[in-house]
């Protein structure tokens, strides 16, 4: 889903979430979670089945709201442009390749000119030229996540989400995803990711957040994490012992 509507004049990072929480049918589902998301910076969010780790980055997105506590965009404003979240299941529209790339880019008031000069830009950039008509949906999952990812980057998100991009991948398609997300990173976009893989997490973190239970237990450099986590949950979980 793409959630930027016009390009952000001023930087939107870092985010912070204050004690923020989250709560459905009176079920804390996320508690008392601080942290800031500095810019540049590729954070991987980590935890078993059911932590909390979606709704994370739904709630930094801005998918579901705090029910307690403040998420804080450092421009100061609720909700802002410049920041796009992908799927593990690519959402693509029922137009052509093309017109996936061109939509929101409409959507955010572009001009014809300008968005047309953008989706040649961003279909060369990643060799979709040769897909260009061909209708989204019938593309393979490999060739519908890096169209996803195609085409956020050409909102030109100062921030993007990846909620499981590539666990529905073999893997050479995950690779061509994880060079599309180091490239995205080098120039300068952060990277806030879940994922299941801890190879890809040893190969892509810089930082780590662990959650457990809906609670962030630890957030550190990614090196210090594998090295040695601070905390029994994430020593476990990267033992692949179970933990609940
Ligand atoms: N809208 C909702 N209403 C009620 N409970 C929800 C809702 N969305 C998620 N949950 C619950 O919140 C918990 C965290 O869900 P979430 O999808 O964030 O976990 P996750 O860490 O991403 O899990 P997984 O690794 O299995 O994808 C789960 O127990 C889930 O069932």
């Amino acid at each position: 889903m793409i959630a930027a509507r016009k390009p952000a004049r001023h930087p939107i990072l870092p985010l912070r979430l204050v004690r923020a929480g989250h709560a459905a049918a009176g079920r804390p589902l996320l508690s008392d979670i601080t942290i800031s998301i500095e810019a540049g910076r590729r954070l991987v969010v980590m935890g078993p089945n059911g932590a909390g780790k979606s709704l994370f980055l739904r709630l930094c997105h801005g998918l579901i709201e705090p029910t307690s506590g403040l998420r804080l965009w450092a421009d100061g404003s609720a909700r802002v442009a410049a920041q796009a979240m992908v799927f593990q299941r690519p959402v693509l529209l029922r137009r052509t390749v093309a017109a996936n790339i061109d939509y929101p880019l409409f959507l955010q008031g572009l001009g014809r000119a300008e968005r047309q000069r953008l989706v040649i830009q961003t279909l060369q950039r990643f060799g979709l030229q040769p897909l260009s008509d061909r209708p989204a949906r019938r593309l393979s999952g490999g060739e519908q996540q890096r169209l996803a990812l195609a085409r956020a980057w050409a909102m030109k998100p100062q921030v993007l989400f990846l909620d499981e991009p590539t666990s529905a991948l073999d893997p050479s398609a995950t690779r061509i995803i994880e060079e599309m997300i180091e490239a995205f990173s080098a120039e300068g976009i952060t990277i806030v990711m879940t994922t299941h893989d801890l190879g890809q997490a040893r190969r892509l973190a810089q930082e780590v957040a662990f959650l457990h239970c809906g609670r962030l237990i630890e957030h550190q450099p990614a090196a210090h994490f594998f090295a040695g986590p601070a905390t029994p949950e994430a020593r476990a979980f990267l033992a692949g012992d179970l933990i609940w």
